[in-house]
């Protein structure tokens, strides 16, 4: 195994010290290179920090598959869904997703319109903060993403206060909140034989596990059986409809691992996976652009110089390089998903000059990646200009770069949250300035207390509204 540290049998090294995990995994790293061990409660870790050992590793097949952890089994005997699954229920589901958001989605008028919608209705509720003391971000931001998955699964979306969207949402992060909190007895399986159920089912918050996905469930379940009534075979109107279909044509199969309750958990999993995802990653994008005005001055000039107070397309990405070079920089230095998210190894195998063996957890520690010197000049300066080239093009630089992960398990929306992260982006700016608000600086990094995650912290910013403001 790789070097590292191993602790005491069953508990491992648990991370006591006054020091974020993260701020260890970097001493980890000094201290044995890219690639080494680390035993948490009985389970090993291997962690990554190199972009080239991570590519290898997850392209391969013995390092495809999550962890078989309660945390992603959401209550069901097995995972469902796509983030969780592994084999078939994986393979099947991906494929399925992935075609759906490539008919439904990327490029397609349809879903392009809903686009515009959110964006023009997010500008609107950051116009009424406009010209008055700093305020927090309005919940409009994330309302107006979770509206285009709801668009893309449901074919519904909420106005932005419209209650029922507030509350689907802080059911939606009360199930993740204490699911992740099922993570303990992963790592710490033994604590089920010593412990008394009830007092597990406490420290893991299970009641409220039972009674945010029961209401989960009801949400869905209204809105699948109005779909099932609806339903038109020649005329697909979303994700919902699609799955039907695909349960409807495998009736007979009796291998077919297209059914009910794997529908809710993949609508889940994309509702958790695509919006606070892309919600941080935009509030990061604004907190950005607060700090560095100069680079917003520039992006509002491309954009106004190209777009003339249109919203754009997706085709207008190449005419508006200096803005895709801002969202890239971001992505890179915010670094949200900041070790990716676990993998495991299926069967004993090498990697690098090690003896990985069946069951290692894998982390790809993407943060410290995103700032390697090998890839990354100055990696901890904010640079947009470091991607755009000689000529004045854009360069979607790959080597060093793995936001949405890399391999066979890369986001399944990596597309669509870059079309929302460009549209967004480019609405916002067209018709507002952000900025620090007077006599203060905002601190566009991540709030350290969050493990694993990079979350921005929730700070005031200054908005006014500039001119041109027409979007078309
Ligand atoms: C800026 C926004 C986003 C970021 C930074 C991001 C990042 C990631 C990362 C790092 C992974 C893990 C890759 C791995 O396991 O190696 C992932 C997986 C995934 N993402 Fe995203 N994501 C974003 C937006 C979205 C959106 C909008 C959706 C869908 C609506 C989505 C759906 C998924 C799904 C379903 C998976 C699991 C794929 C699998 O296990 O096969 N993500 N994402």
């Amino acid at each position: 195994l790789p070097p590292g540290r191993w602790g005491l049998p069953l508990v491992g090294y648990v991370p006591l010290t006054r020091k974020n995990i993260e701020d260890q995994l970097m001493d980890l790293h000094k201290k044995h290179g890219d690639i080494y061990t680390w035993r948490m409660g009985t389970q090993v870790f291997v962690f990554l920090h190199d972009y080239r050992l991570t590519r290898e590793a997850f392209m391969r097949p013995e390092f495809v598959d999550r962890p078989d952890w309660l945390v992603f089994k959401f209550k069901e005997e097995k995972s469902l869904g796509v983030l969780g699954s592994n084999g078939s229920q994986w393979h099947n589901n991906r494929r399925f997703s992935l075609r759906q958001l490539r008919d439904l989605g990327m490029g397609k008028s349809k879903l392009v319109a809903a686009v515009h919608t959110q964006a023009r209705q997010l500008v609107q509720e950051l116009r009424k903060q406009a010209d008055q003391p700093a305020k927090h971000l309005p919940i409009a931001l994330s309302a107006a993403i979770m509206n285009i998955i709801w668009n893309m699964v449901a074919s519904r979306q909420f106005e932005m206060d419209d209650p029922r969207a507030i509350e689907f949402k802080n059911i939606l992060d009360q199930l993740i909140e204490a699911e992740d909190r099922s993570l303990i007895v992963d790592l710490l399986p033994w604590l089920r034989t010593l412990l008394p159920e009830k007092l597990i089912n406490w420290i893991i918050k299970m009641d409220v596990i039972d009674t945010t996905r029961h209401k989960f469930l009801l949400y869905f379940k209204e809105v699948v059986e109005e779909h099932r009534a609806t339903l038109d075979p020649n005329n697909p109107r979303d994700l919902i409809d699609g799955y039907l279909m695909e349960m409807e044509e495998r009736k007979e199969d009796l291998d077919s691992t297209f059914n009910e309750a794997d529908m809710y958990m993949l609508i889940l999993d994309l509702f958790a996976a695509g919006t606070s995802t892309t919600t941080d990653t935009m509030t990061f994008i604004m907190q950005y652009l607060a700090v560095y005005p100069k680079v917003q001055r520039k992006l509002q000039d491309e954009v106004d110089r190209v777009l003339r107070g249109h919203l754009p397309t997706l085709e207008d990405r190449s005419r508006l390089p200096y803005t895709e070079a801002v969202i890239h920089e971001v992505l890179r230095k915010s670094s949200l998903a900041s070790v990716g998210v676990q993998h495991v190894a299926t069967k004993d195998t090498f990697l690098a000059e090690y003896v990985i063996p069946k069951g290692t957890v894998i982390h790809s520690v993407a943060v410290s990646i995103h700032h390697d010197k090998r890839y990354w000049e100055e990696p901890h300066v904010f640079k947009p200009e470091r991607w755009i080239d000689h000529q004045g093009h854009f360069t979607a630089t790959k080597e060093g770069f793995l936001p949405f992960g890399v391999g066979k398990r890369q986001c399944v929306g990596e597309g669509l949250a870059r079309m929302e992260l460009f549209i967004f982006t480019v609405a916002v700016f067209q018709s507002l300035n952000l900025a620090s608000p007077p006599g203060s600086t905002i601190n566009p990094t991540h709030d350290p207390n969050i493990p694993i995650f990079h979350m921005p912290t929730s700070q005031p910013i200054h908005i006014t509204s500039r001119e041109p403001v027409e979007v078309a």
